[in-house]
């Protein structure tokens, strides 16, 4: 069992400026073997949340639950979890073995032998028995990372939470070893609740993303759930690389078809997108993902001109900037392009693939469809961790 509830977490910090709402009556249910990723911009309350469930913090309403009891006012030492750190808090003058040993002596009345052997069985799955004697100043950060990973595994909790463990690793590094963490993850089956605020890693490596902002929650679902039906602006502009393009838009129902208004531009709406944000006031944000815009003939229907300003060749892909109606977007062409600037092109927004969002609210109104057959490998901007595995 490892079943993790946060329930309406909140809490204040008391500054000499007055209060800071770190975690805003935040629920999220995690499940046995799950691996959650909190993910948003600094901060958004992601640390604080982790230590509430931890036991570093205490919170000032809301309620942690493992397994159906409720660990709130228990001391981490109490909590059947174990932390890893982004900087790794290994104690320097204790060798790998013994800081692998430590947290086990503290937390378990284990014989010495039993302590010896779990030691050097994890040891043994991260790779790292030679390293057993060795002190952290003579480690390399992914070593020191691996040896941290391995003084939590070693405890064999019911849940593991992990604060950007990988962030001090160089990207080469940082990129094997989510593929290792994931990895092991799924084998211990262990409960995990992981802090980044690299959405590579979120997207790549969950079951579920909960994405926070203001330490408010804005959506937890799977990956392609956050990606493609983003429940608000926020997610929708947090989520993907490049960004969402989105354009103030104005609805122009008074006679004709209803159609949005933006400089530069004319849309058209179908039906089933009008029906979708009819009696929704008049002004709105399209949005429309990088990926999704067309190009188009000069007589297609709500076909944009637009003129190049820069591209980007990525092999695949070529990242290409657009000026429309005076402001830049982006747009990914397939092949390895190289388009002069100021060339002007013409493109659409198929009406399936764009998302209208409540100008007001940020709320969407409406997603683009679910692609059939997606999965987050096929996404640009967040390469496979097997194809990094591959290369
Ligand atoms: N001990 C503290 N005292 C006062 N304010 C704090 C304290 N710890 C965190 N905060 C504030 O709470 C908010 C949330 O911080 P937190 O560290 O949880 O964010 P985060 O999402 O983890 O950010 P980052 O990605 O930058 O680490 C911030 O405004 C931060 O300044």
């Amino acid at each position: 069992m490892g079943e993790l509830e946060i329930k309406n977490l909140t809490k204040v910090f008391n500054d000499d400026g007055g209060d800071i709402v770190a975690v805003d009556d935040l629920d999220i249910g995690i499940e046995d073997g799950e691996l959650i990723v909190l993910v948003g911009p600094s901060g958004c309350g992601k640390s604080t949340t982790l230590r509430c469930v931890a036991g570093l913090e205490s919170p000032t309403s809301g309620e942690i639950v493992l397994d159906g009891t409720a660990v709130t006012d228990q001391k981490p030492k109490e909590r059947d979890m174990a932390m890893v750190f982004q900087s790794y808090a290994l104690y320097p003058h204790m060798t790998t073995r013994e800081n692998m040993e430590f947290g086990l002596k503290m937390a378990t009345d284990l014989p010495k032998d039993e302590i010896r052997s779990r030691v050097e069985e994890t040891a043994e799955m991260l790779g790292i028995s030679d390293l057993l004697g060795k002190k952290p100043g003579d480690l390399s950060g992914g070593q020191q990372q691996r040896v941290a990973l391995g003084r939590a595994i070693v405890r064999e909790p019911e849940v593991f939470l992990m604060d950007e463990p990988l962030s001090n690793l160089d990207a080469k590094l940082r990129t094997q070893m989510r593929t290792e963490l994931q990895a092991l993850q799924q084998d211990l089956g262990v409960t995990t609740l992981y802090v980044t605020h690299d959405q590579t890693e979120a997207m790549t490596m969950s079951d579920r993303i909960a994405i926070l902002n203001n330490g408010e929650l804005q959506q937890i679902g799977t990956p392609l759930e956050c990606y493609h039906e983003p429940k608000n602006e926020f997610v929708a502009g947090f989520i993907g690389s490049p960004s969402m393009n989105f354009f103030d838009v104005e609805l122009d129902a008074a006679d004709g078809t209803p159609a949005f208004v933006h400089e530069g531009f004319t849309y058209e709406l179908d039906e089933d997108v009008y029906a979708d944000i009819e009696g929704r006031g008049d002004r709105f944000t399209l949005g429309i993902r990088p990926e999704d815009i067309e190009l188009a003939e000069a007589d297609d229907r709500n076909s944009i001109s637009t003129s190049v300003e820069v591209t980007e060749p990525l092999g695949e892909v070529t990242y290409v900037y657009l000026d429309i109606g005076g402001q830049q977007y982006t747009t990914t062409l397939e092949g390895d392009l190289v388009i002069d600037p100021g060339r002007p092109l013409r493109i659409q927004f198929p009406q399936d693939r764009i998302h209208v969002f409540d100008e007001q609210t940020g709320e969407a109104l409406r997603n683009r469809s679910r692609p059939a057959d997606d999965d987050v490998d096929s996404l640009p901007g967040f390469q496979s961790a097997n194809d990094v595995e591959a290369e």
